[in-house]
């Protein structure tokens, strides 16, 4: 069995709590309070500065020119296309250039972004990647459920994030990432591939918080 197999299998239900939370319903069912919104779009964006340097770290760590080229594309496709969505969607919720350059990042984006900058510079390519692709994965995946809802893709506001993120383009990109773990994750012995199971859940589960963090808007518990 592929290493990606095992991983989806082994961590289905905690893909499934990602997906019935109530931040990723109610973008389906078009109801989700614009304010979540809002706010989850500014966190989002902070955590994509964070994420794209990730890629950068996968091209200085790759040992092919055509990996590295991959993870240039990548962190290109973040910058100038993934980020352009959210730079619209300021534009739509009323964030000005100012408020998004002045945000500061929530506990949770502050500590999922940083475990995985820890893991990308301390680690292996291997760990690099078990690291970054619950990210595009699981995004992948809720695109194309959230895809299926009638109506779903054409809503005012959330129409725009379901069609990304349930794109071909965004699609292969996810596909790739899932390749190269395969790839790197060949012939390593058991103990080794436990830590990167323990990576790509960790990972997995700071998605489902980063869900929760947005639906409840929730910053430091003191204002201090
Ligand atoms: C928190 C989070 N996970 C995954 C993605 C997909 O790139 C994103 N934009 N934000």
């Amino acid at each position: 069995m592929k290493f990606s197999e095992r991983l989806y299998q082994e961590l289905q239900p905690i893909w499934q709590a990602n997906h019935n939370h109530p931040f990723v319903q109610e973008m389906g069912a078009g109801t989700l309070d614009k304010e979540k919104f809002r706010f989850y779009m500014i966190q989002d964006y902070l955590y994509l500065i964070d994420y794209a340097k990730l890629f950068a770290l996968g091209a200085m760590k790759a040992s092919d020119v055509k990996t590295m080229g991959r993870f240039a594309s990548l962190l290109n496709s973040t910058l100038n296309e993934e980020m352009s969505l959210h730079r619209e969607y300021a534009v739509k919720f009323d964030i000005s250039e100012e408020e998004l350059e002045n945000a500061s990042p929530s506990p949770t984006t502050l500590a999922y972004s940083h475990y995985m900058l820890h893991v990308g510079q301390n680690g292996t390519l291997a760990d690099l990647v078990a690291a970054l692709l619950p990210c595009m994965w699981s995004y992948w995946e809720i695109g194309k459920e959230l895809s299926k809802i009638p109506g779903a893709s054409d809503h005012e506001f959330y129409g725009e994030w379901i069609n990304m993120y349930s794109s071909e383009e965004f699609g292969q990109l996810a596909i790739w990432c899932i390749e190269l773990l395969d790839e790197l994750t060949l012939g390593l012995p058991e103990k080794e591939l436990k830590k990167l199971e323990e990576i790509f859940l960790n990972t997995t589960r700071f998605e489902y918080m980063f869900w929760d963090m947005a639906y409840n808007q929730a910053m430091w518990p003191t204002n201090e």
